[in-house]
């Protein structure tokens, strides 16, 4: 048995057409939605990260605007930039880019951004607002995530879900989001014990770690839906998951590839996020 391919740059294509046809209406109104993207210091994979945001938002019609900053501005001065932005009523989405330079708090900045502008969905109110099932706005990456399940049209309700990796931005939301879809849901980490014993039981697994082949094939029932949210670059310096990708392609029903998976997807529920704040807004 081989696995159905998700593919996540198909679905993000999708997800841009209608965020343009939802951009094209606000325009008809007179409002022009606007994402402003901070840059702070030279991380080479953060300029690349960037540069595809303002190049989708483009795409959609969208405004996006990235503001660059030496990696040597101050925490004080960001910070004012992030109020200035939130004080700006033609800035609809506001957007950190992470990691941020060791001598600034990143969550300090985080909590300036007012939470209604807050489209990476990384701000305490947001966070609590999933939670507790209030509208705010979702992490864009376990957002991917979910709108990849929902694309294969597989219902999640009553059905063992394993998400792999505890972190605030994806492990911890994936799990609150596939438990609101009434999955059963089990949350692994560095600590877990058998590891295996779980994913064996999973007929859904969402590997958030950052490490390559964290997911093999003796660990996943077969016809499991696999969803690989890794960044990893295997020793020819290729991109790659956390998912044993060829080994786990022959037992599982269905899986993403990386990259074309949940990398895309992510950058489309940026944009979802920022027309739904423009579209609050006006
Ligand atoms: N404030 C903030 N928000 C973020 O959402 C955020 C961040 N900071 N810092 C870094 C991480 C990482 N992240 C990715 C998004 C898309 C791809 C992506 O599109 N990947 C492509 C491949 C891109 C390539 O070729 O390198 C793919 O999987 O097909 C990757 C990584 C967002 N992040």
């Amino acid at each position: 048995m081989t696995a159905q391919i998700i593919d996540g740059n198909a679905l993000a294509k999708k997800t841009r057409e209608e965020v343009a046809g939802r951009t094209a209406a606000l325009k008809a109104k007179g409002v022009e939605p606007h994402l402003a993207i901070i840059l702070v210091g030279e991380d080479p994979a953060s300029q690349v990260y960037v540069k595809h945001k303002v190049a989708d938002s483009e795409q959609t019609g969208l405004k996006a605007t990235l503001e660059r900053y030496p990696a040597t501005m101050s925490e004080a001065d960001l910070l004012a930039r992030v109020q200035a932005l939130n004080a700006d009523a033609k800035v609809h989405g506001i957007l950190v880019q992470l990691p941020l330079p060791r001598h600034m708090d990143a969550q300090k900045v985080i909590e300036t951004i007012a939470p209604a502008k807050d489209v990476d969905g990384f701000h305490v109110q947001s966070a609590g607002a999933l939670l507790t099932g209030l509208p705010g706005f979702w992490s864009c990456t376990p957002y991917g995530c979910l709108k990849l399940i929902d694309s294969i049209g597989f219902d999640l309700k009553g059905k063992n879900a394993v998400v792999i990796g505890r972190s605030n931005n994806v492990g911890k939301p994936m799990a609150l989001m596939l438990l609101g879809r009434d999955a059963t849901v089990t949350l692994c980490h560095s600590r877990t014990k058998d590891l295996k014993a779980h994913t064996l039981m999973a007929d859904v697994i969402v590997a958030a770690v950052g490490r390559r082949n964290v997911v093999t094939a003796d660990m996943v029932k077969p016809g499991a839906v696999i969803i690989d949210v890794g960044m990893n670059r295997n020793d020819e310096g290729k991109l790659c998951g956390d998912v044993d990708f060829a080994g786990v392609k022959e037992v599982a029903g269905w899986i993403t590839p990386v990259p074309g998976g949940v990398g895309p997807m992510t950058r489309a529920m940026l944009l979802v996020n920022t027309i739904e704040a423009a579209e609050r807004a006006a």
